[in-house]
């Protein structure tokens, strides 16, 4: 579905890294980690060809799916329907694509929606949806693609932990259905950890890849931060401890600093 070889990613002297070497298979689940501009959203943009790496090499499959970081939206929440957003997805909001072209892009969209649940308010305005189906039509958006890699920029930003459950299960259920690969960048690793095949944690220009017993692990994640950090488990959940790092595990801040 991709394949980095030898992969840096710098800007000027600032490298993001270097000397990457992945190839993701389709089905598998890629979790990307790592503190607030270590360069998650840059790998995303070098699988998007909007970054040239700095040298070495990455091909992708043409088919690619995209669930970009969520903003506010300068447009009029209340002019633009569910369907709309999720019509951007096949023509970027193109005109003149013709009658047959409209037939497609009904098609289309009508498609991803089912895949989501989402046709009961496909009509309604954006602006009086909560944020939970909001982010269920830019599912959709990104399925539209018929994606046979999906590549998710936190998609459970801002999310309570019954919705991101929900987008979780179905990204999920995309994947088990279409084997569609899915590289995932998130500051919480517990809502996806059941999924995720292998880790690529950035820090400081450094990185490590491997499933997630191995990289998220006190010794390794130390050694990649090159300072104490401690990683425990509860009850299937991982907490990372540890100086100004402990933020990782968002929906466990509170229990991490009365840890550390
Ligand atoms: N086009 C660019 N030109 C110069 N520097 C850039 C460019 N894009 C990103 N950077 C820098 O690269 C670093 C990594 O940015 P990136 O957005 O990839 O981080 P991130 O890990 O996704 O952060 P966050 O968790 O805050 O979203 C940042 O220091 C950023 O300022």
């Amino acid at each position: 579905m991709a394949r980095f070889h030898q992969a840096r990613l710098a800007f000027g002297d600032r490298v993001l890294w270097d000397g990457l070497d992945l190839t993701v298979e389709p089905g598998e689940w890629i979790a990307v980690l790592g503190p607030n501009g270590s360069g998650k959203t840059s790998f995303l943009r070098t699988l998007l060809h909007q970054y040239p790496l700095s040298s070495g090499t990455v091909e992708v499959t043409e088919a690619v799916g995209y669930i970009p970081q969520q903003h506010a939206d300068d447009s009029d929440a209340m002019a633009l329907r569910g369907r709309d957003l999720v019509g951007f997805g096949v023509d970027g909001g193109a005109w003149g694509v013709g009658l047959r072209g409209w037939a497609r892009r009904r098609r289309l969209v009508d498609d991803a929606l089912a895949q989501v649940g989402a046709r009961q308010y496909a009509d309604a305005p954006l602006g009086v949806l909560s944020g939970g189906e909001q982010q269920r039509l830019r599912v959709a958006q990104a399925l539209t693609a018929d994606p046979t890699l999906l590549l998710c920029d936190e998609p459970l930003a801002s999310l309570d932990p019954a919705n991101q459950q929900l987008v979780v299960d179905l990204i999920d259920a995309r994947r088990r259905s279409a084997n569609t690969a899915v590289v995932f960048v998130t500051h919480e690793i517990n809502p996806v950890l059941p999924h995720v095949d292998r880790v690529l944690y950035l820090v400081g220009g450094q990185f490590r890849i491997g499933p997630p017993d191995e990289v998220m692990t006190t010794e390794t994640l130390s050694e990649l931060y090159g300072s104490d950090i401690e990683v425990i488990r509860v009850g299937g959940r991982l907490l990372v401890v540890g100086g100004e790092y402990s933020h990782h595990c968002q929906g466990d801040a509170q229990h991490s600093d009365g840890a550390a």
